[in-house]
Parts: structure tokens; C-alpha cells; sequence
């Protein structure tokens, strides 16, 4: 069934969206204080016995591998379980994307969950994010595109707790091909860059977006 004929009313999917968000929230917290907690076993054998409980409250109808949520907006607009910028995905820090002049800046702070080197972001965090952020820039610029090549450069450490800023721009395009570039940078030194990318991007033609996206 296409998910767009089972929309709810706004009202009923602004208050599912913030029911969501809530419970993203709520476990980011309990994965950083998981990551962080120094309690001993038996408090950690406790709080187990007490998740698992909470998960079989999660456990009814859930949705298939290609449905798109019916709360999501797809291409191009709000996916709440994205584990880049979903407030619904605990694995999300989540980043907050605005458009800019020159392409999409994304906003966020990453913890100890996302941690390589102590102190520092893991290099495949830093991947993902730009990943997503130069896939935004390709919607910005109207080809939302999938990512077929993507290079990184690792100028310096990023730290977590840290307020960072994600830029992606799309510097021309060639038949189906993007060609996109991004960098982390944090908020409070912006000519730093930490992080550089190239990214090769490809509209799928309509043929094989409708065999990748049956639902879409
Ligand atoms: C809204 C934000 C969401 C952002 C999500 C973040 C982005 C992602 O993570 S996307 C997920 C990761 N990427 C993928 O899974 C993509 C896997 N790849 C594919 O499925 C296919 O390659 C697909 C569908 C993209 C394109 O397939 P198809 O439409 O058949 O294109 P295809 O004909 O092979 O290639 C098109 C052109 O791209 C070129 N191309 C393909 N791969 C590459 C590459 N690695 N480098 C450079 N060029 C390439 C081809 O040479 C071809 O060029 P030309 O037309 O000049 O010959």
C-alpha cells in the first residue's frame, strides 16, 4: 500500500512526530549514559532485565524494509528515523540542517557514543554526516541522487562535545552525475576544516528509483 494514502491529519502527525521525538530523545540519553556509567554489574544486570522489558512494549506491528513511515516525507523532505538527522533515531545526534546561500549547513554535537580516539569523532561518524549533508545539498539544488563515490581527507581530530557545523555544496553536475563537495568545521573556529569530501552523486534513472523505492 502506498504510504501516502494512509497520511494521518497533520494534527495526528505533528503529535506523532513529537511522541517520536520524545522517545528518540529519551534513549540518546540512555545510550550516552550507557557508553559513560561506571556502575557496577548488578545495577547493569538490572537496568537490562528493565530495557528488555521496555522493548516488548515496541514489539506489535512494525514496518516492513521498504515502507517509508507514513510521519516521513520522501525525497527530499522530514525522515524521522535517518541516523544522521532523525529525532526518532537514537543512533542520530541528530543534525539540524538549514539551507544557506551556498548549499545546506548541518548543525550538531556529537557525544562518547560516537567516539573513535578518546576525546575525538570517529572517522565513520564523520563519513556519515557528510554523506547525508552533501546528499541534502543534492536535493537543495532539485537531484535528490545517492552517493556512488566518496573521498575524505582528515586534516585534524573533531571533538565530541563540541558544537560542529557540516557544509555541502554541489559544484556542477554532468548528465545524471552530482558532483558534490563538504567539510566539518566547528562552530566556534569555521575556517578550520577538519574534515574534507568529494563526492560523486547519481539520480538514479526512473526505472530503477521505482525497483529501489517500490513504496515511494
Ligand atoms: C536526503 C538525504 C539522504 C542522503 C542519504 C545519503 C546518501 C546515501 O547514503 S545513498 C546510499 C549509498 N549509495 C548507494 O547505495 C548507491 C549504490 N549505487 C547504486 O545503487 C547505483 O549506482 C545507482 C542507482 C546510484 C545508479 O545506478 P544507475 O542509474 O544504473 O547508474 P549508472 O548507469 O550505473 O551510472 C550513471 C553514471 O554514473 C557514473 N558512475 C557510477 N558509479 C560511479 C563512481 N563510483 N564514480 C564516478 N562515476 C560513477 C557512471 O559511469 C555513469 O556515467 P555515464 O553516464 O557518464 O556513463
Amino acid at each position: 500500500m502506498n504510504a501516502r494514502h494512509t497520511a494521518a491529519p497533520s494534527t495526528d502527525l505533528d503529535h506523532q512526530r513529537e511522541a517520536i521525538a520524545g522517545l528518540g530523545h529519551e534513549l540518546r540519553a540512555l545510550v550516552d549514559a550507557t557508553v559513560r556509567t561506571v556502575t557496577p554489574a548488578d545495577v547493569l544486570h538490572r537496568v537490562t532485565d528493565e530495557v528488555r522489558r521496555l522493548t516488548s512494549q515496541l514489539t506489535g506491528r512494525r514496518r516492513t524494509r521498504t515502507e517509508i513511515p507514513h510521519v516521513d516525507e520522501f525525497p527530499g523532505g522530514i525522515r524521522m528515523f535517518s541516523p544522521v538527522t532523525g529525532p526518532g533515531n537514537p543512533l542520530a545526534p541528530p543534525v539540524r540542517v538549514t539551507p544557506d546561500g551556498d548549499g545546506v549547513t548541518g548543525h550538531c554535537t556529537l557525544g562518547i557514543a560516537h567516539e573513535g580516539p578518546p576525546g575525538y569523532v570517529h572517522g565513520g561518524m564523520s563519513a556519515m554526516l557528510l554523506d547525508e549533508l552533501m546528499g541534502w545539498a543534492c536535493s537543495a539544488a532539485g537531484t535528490p541522487a545517492m552517493t556512488v563515490s566518496l573521498q575524505l581527507r582528515y586534516h585534524g581530530p573533531v571533538p565530541v562535545e563540541t558544537p560542529l557545523r557540516v557544509h555541502a555544496r554541489v559544484t556542477g553536475t554532468e548528465a545524471r552525475k552530482v558532483f558534490v563537495t563538504g567539510s566539518i568545521t566547528t562552530e566556534a573556529d569555521g575556517d578550520r576544516q577538519l574534515v574534507t569530501a568529494e563526492a560523486v552523486f547519481v539520480a538514479p534513472d526512473p526505472e530503477r528509483a521505482r525497483a529501489l523505492f517500490p513504496e515511494r
